[in-house]
């Protein structure tokens, strides 16, 4: 087997010096989409914050493409070829659609080069280029976030509850673009509650109730949608 491009080895971490997470550990390998599913309040954000280096963890080590980079700075994680969209809205508002996308890739000779993934991806951001993105509705906005990933050509994509509110068309298209991210060698981390989206898309997923992971294994069948759905119950 290839070696991960992210690899969570015993994680603890948390806020204020206490845990969220309680030794999380997971492989995410290139050209799968493995989904990270859990209720409100179980520690999904914290985990891909944790790896983004937003929060520090407290123990354990993140290495990406086998480089340790646990407790790195941010901005200097963000350079290592991850794209991480935020469950909040992490949009400039006041920005046009292109600055925005810009800010995936760093200039506009660049951006020119890759609108024709943008155009791929969702032939209305196009339309939509001079536009402030404030202005965009709610699912385009997420379109948006999703977009600006893709431009900057990640390798490894962490994606936390993008289906939020979306009308089940726009989902189906999310779906089809982290498909096609996935098929083209990307490795997607998806953070979702969405379980018909989440096994629609994943090749393996993983459940964290409280902070631990209590379940994981292969997307295979029905089956497993009716294993899991328990513990996405409120
Ligand atoms: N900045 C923070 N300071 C203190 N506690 C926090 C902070 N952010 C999150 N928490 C707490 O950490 C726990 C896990 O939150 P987290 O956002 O990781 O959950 P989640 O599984 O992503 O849930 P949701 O789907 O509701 O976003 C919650 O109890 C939350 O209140």
């Amino acid at each position: 087997m290839s070696s991960p491009v992210l690899s969570v080895h015993g994680i603890c971490s948390g806020y204020g010096g206490g845990n969220i997470l309680r030794d999380i550990s997971l492989d995410l390998e290139a050209g799968e989409i493995l989904t990270v599913l859990g209720k409100n309040g179980m520690g999904k954000s914290t985990l891909v914050k944790t790896i983004m280096g937003f929060v520090k963890p407290n123990s354990g080590r993140i290495a990406l493409h086998g480089d340790d980079i646990t407790s790195a700075e941010p901005h200097k994680i963000a350079r290592r070829s991850i794209a991480y969209t935020p469950q909040e809205f992490a949009i400039f508002r006041e920005l046009t659609v292109q600055e925005n996308l810009r800010l995936g890739v760093g200039n506009d000779d660049l951006l020119k080069q890759r609108l024709g993934d943008v155009e791929a991806a969702f032939p209305r951001m196009i339309e939509r280029l001079s536009q402030r993105a404030g202005t965009l509705s709610g699912g385009e906005q997420k379109m948006l976030l999703l977009c600006r990933a893709i431009v900057s050509r990640p390798q490894i994509m962490l994606i936390d509850e993008i289906s939020e509110g979306l009308q089940p068309t726009m989902v189906e298209r999310m779906a089809e673009i982290l498909r096609k991210a996935r098929d083209r060698g990307v490795g997607i981390l998806l953070i979702e509650q969405n379980l018909d989206f989440a096994l629609s898309v994943a090749d393996r997923y993983a459940v964290i109730q409280i902070g631990e992971i209590v379940e994981s294994g292969r997307v295979a069948s029905t089956e497993t949608a009716a294993q899991l759905e328990k513990h996405l119950r409120i």
